[in-house]
C-alpha cells in the first residue's frame, strides 16, 4: 500500500428529491488498498460510489479522485465501475458485450480481442463467450459484468456487491483478482453484505443513514464494537446502540 491518496472524499452532502441521503461523509481512501463499504440495506453505500464516480452529483463538499476534482471526465479511463444491476446488451454476444467497452475506452483491433478473452478467462466465461447475453444465468451476467469493468485495466475499481449470485469457487477466484490488483498498486472500493469478505478488506466504512460511523482496519472494528466477529460489529452498528 502506498502512502498516495486514490479517493478524497470531504464534509459530503448527498440528496435525492432534497432528502438528504449522506450527510456530512469523509473518507481517505489510498492507492493500493481495498477497502469495504458496509451498512445495511438502503444506508447509501451505492449512492457513495456513484457520487464517487461522478455519476451523481452532490449538494457540499469535495471529492477527489485519482488527483483530479469531481466531476470531470478526465479520470473516466482509470475508473472500472461494476454496478448492482448488470448494464448489457442482450441480444449480443458475450465476448461482443467486453469489445464494446474496450471501444468506449479506446482499446482496439487484436489487442482489444486479445484483452476481452482474457478478462473472460478471469471470470470463467472463455466456453461461453460467443453466446447471446440473453442466455445467461444471473451470476454469469455478474461475472460479465465484472469482466467489462476489468476490461481497460483501471487504477480504481468500484465494485458494487461484486459476489451477489456468485458460488463460493468463482467468488475465491474473484477476490484472487482483486488481491493481485492491489498487489500491483490497484485501489478497490467494494459495497458487500457478506461477512467473510469484509475480512478480506484492508478497511472498512460502516454506514448506516448517510453518516460513517465506524471506520478502520477488520480487527479494529471489531475491537470497538465490543464484539468477537464483524458480524457482531455489523449488528452492534446497525441498531441504536452503535450510533454515536
Ligand atoms: N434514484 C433515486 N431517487 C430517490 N431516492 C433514491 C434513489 N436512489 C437511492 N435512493 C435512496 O437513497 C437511499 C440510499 O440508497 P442506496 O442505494 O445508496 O443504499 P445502499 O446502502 O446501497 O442499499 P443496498 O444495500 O440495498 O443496495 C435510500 O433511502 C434510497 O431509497
Amino acid at each position: 500500500m502506498s502512502n498516495n491518496v486514490a479517493v478524497k472524499v470531504c464534509n459530503l452532502d448527498v440528496e435525492y428529491d432534497k432528502v438528504k441521503i449522506l450527510n456530512n461523509i469523509n473518507l481517505n481512501i489510498k492507492e493500493g488498498e481495498i477497502i469495504g463499504l458496509l451498512g445495511p440495506s438502503g444506508s447509501g453505500k451505492t449512492t457513495l460510489v456513484k457520487t464517487i464516480i461522478g455519476m451523481k452529483g452532490f449538494v457540499k463538499g469535495k471529492v477527489v479522485v485519482l488527483d483530479e476534482k469531481m466531476p470531470t471526465l478526465k479520470v473516466v479511463n482509470d475508473i472500472g465501475y461494476m454496478a448492482q444491476s448488470d448494464a448489457l446488451y442482450d441480444d449480443l454476444t458475450g465476448i461482443d458485450n467486453v469489445l464494446f467497452f474496450a471501444e468506449l475506452y479506446g482499446i482496439k483491433g487484436k489487442i482489444a480481442k486479445q484483452r476481452a478473452m482474457e478478462v473472460l478467462e478471469l471470470v470463467d466465461l472463455q466456453k461461453h463467450a460467443k453466446r447471446p447475453v440473453k442466455n445467461y444465468s444471473g451470476g454469469m451476467k455478474r461475472r460479465l459484468s465484472l469482466a467489462i469493468a476489468l476490461v481497460h485495466s483501471p487504477k480504481l475499481l468500484i465494485l458494487d456487491e461484486p459476489t451477489v449470485g456468485i458460488d463460493p469457487i468463482l467468488r475465491k477466484k474473484f477476490w484472487d483478482e482483486f488481491n493481485r490488483i492491489k498487489n500491483s498498486g490497484g485501489t478497490i472500493i467494494v459495497t458487500t453484505h457478506v461477512m467473510d469478505e469484509a475480512y478480506k478488506c484492508n478497511k472498512l466504512a460502516l454506514i448506516r443513514n448517510g453518516k460513517i460511523i465506524a471506520e478502520g482496519s477488520p480487527n479494529e472494528i471489531i475491537t470497538a464494537s465490543g464484539g468477537q466477529t464483524i458480524e457482531d460489529a455489523f449488528l452492534f452498528y446497525s441498531t441504536d446502540e452503535g450510533e454515536e
